[in-house]
């Protein structure tokens, strides 16, 4: 029987930036399979390429050599117009800062993926709020992002990264804002997402705490990956998680 393919694959991707006169060598080979359903922690020193790597998945930027396939495609043979419909279609992004547009409200906010489809507006509506529903903020549509706290402006974020239904999500740092009790709130939720929704979520973090959340932690470092071992507390979960599969 033939195995699916990865949902992503990164196969000896190369990656460099100009810096002044000098050339500076992120990744000079990197293999990496993301599978679907995975819920990967990415961690790493400040300027190991973390979200070098996001980009390179959500298509923002690219590789200089070696591929990367999406379930067996490569993306590098995509013009920008058709990389930006591949982006729309399966990958959301998540950012430390948030980045809401302030004088939009919180609707608003989430409903701007779905403006470049051929939904009717009563489908938006609806959409929208079932994503904010899903994130615990029904009631709160009208307000302004600035009339929220930050751990809800993130939720706002999530709700706008999950309106689309990509099945990719990409989160950089997205606690590094947020105080410890916010950050398990947000955390919980994409846990659920990946559980519930079978979101595949890859994570940039520096907290270790975030990173014990995920199903697969790795550590970038000096262009390679490493595989973190699974904390006892994460074990348990998996464990838990798989008795109620059978259990169902
Ligand atoms: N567009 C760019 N042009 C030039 N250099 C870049 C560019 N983007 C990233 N870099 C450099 O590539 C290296 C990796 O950056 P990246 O942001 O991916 O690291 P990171 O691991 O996410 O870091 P941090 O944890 O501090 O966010 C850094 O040295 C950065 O300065």
């Amino acid at each position: 029987m033939s195995q699916a393919p990865a949902l992503f694959s990164l196969q000896a991707v190369v990656k460099r930036y100009q810096r002044g006169d000098d050339v500076v060598c992120i990744f000079n080979s990197l293999d990496l399979d993301i599978h679907s359903g995975d819920f990967l922690a990415m961690m790493g020193p400040s300027g190991s390429g973390k979200s070098t790597l996001l980009n390179l998945l959500g298509g923002i930027d690219r590789a200089d050599a070696g591929r990367i396939l999406f379930r067996g495609q490569a993306m590098d043979t995509l013009t920008e117009a058709q990389l930006s419909q591949w982006r729309a279609r399966h990958a959301a992004f998540i950012f430390q800062q948030f980045n809401l547009l302030p004088m939009l409200s919180v609707a608003r906010n989430v409903e701007l993926p779905l403006m470049l489809t051929a939904m009717s507006s009563a489908q938006r509506r609806e959409r929208v709020a079932a994503a904010l529903e899903l994130v615990g903020l029904p009631t709160q549509s009208a307000r302004l992002p600035s009339q929220l706290s930050g751990g809800q402006q993130q939720r706002v974020a999530i709700a706008r990264a999950i309106v689309s239904d990509t099945e990719v999500i990409l989160c950089d740092e997205p606690t590094g804002n947020l105080d410890r009790h916010t950050s398990d709130e947000v955390l919980q939720i994409l846990a659920l997402l990946n559980r519930e929704l079978g979101k595949t979520i890859v994570m940039v973090t520096h907290d270790p705490q975030a990173a014990a959340v995920a199903s697969r932690r790795m550590h970038l470092d000096k262009g390679q990956f490493l595989a973190l071992p699974d904390t006892a507390a994460n074990a348990a979960r998996v464990s838990a998680e798989s008795a109620a599969l059978v259990a169902a």
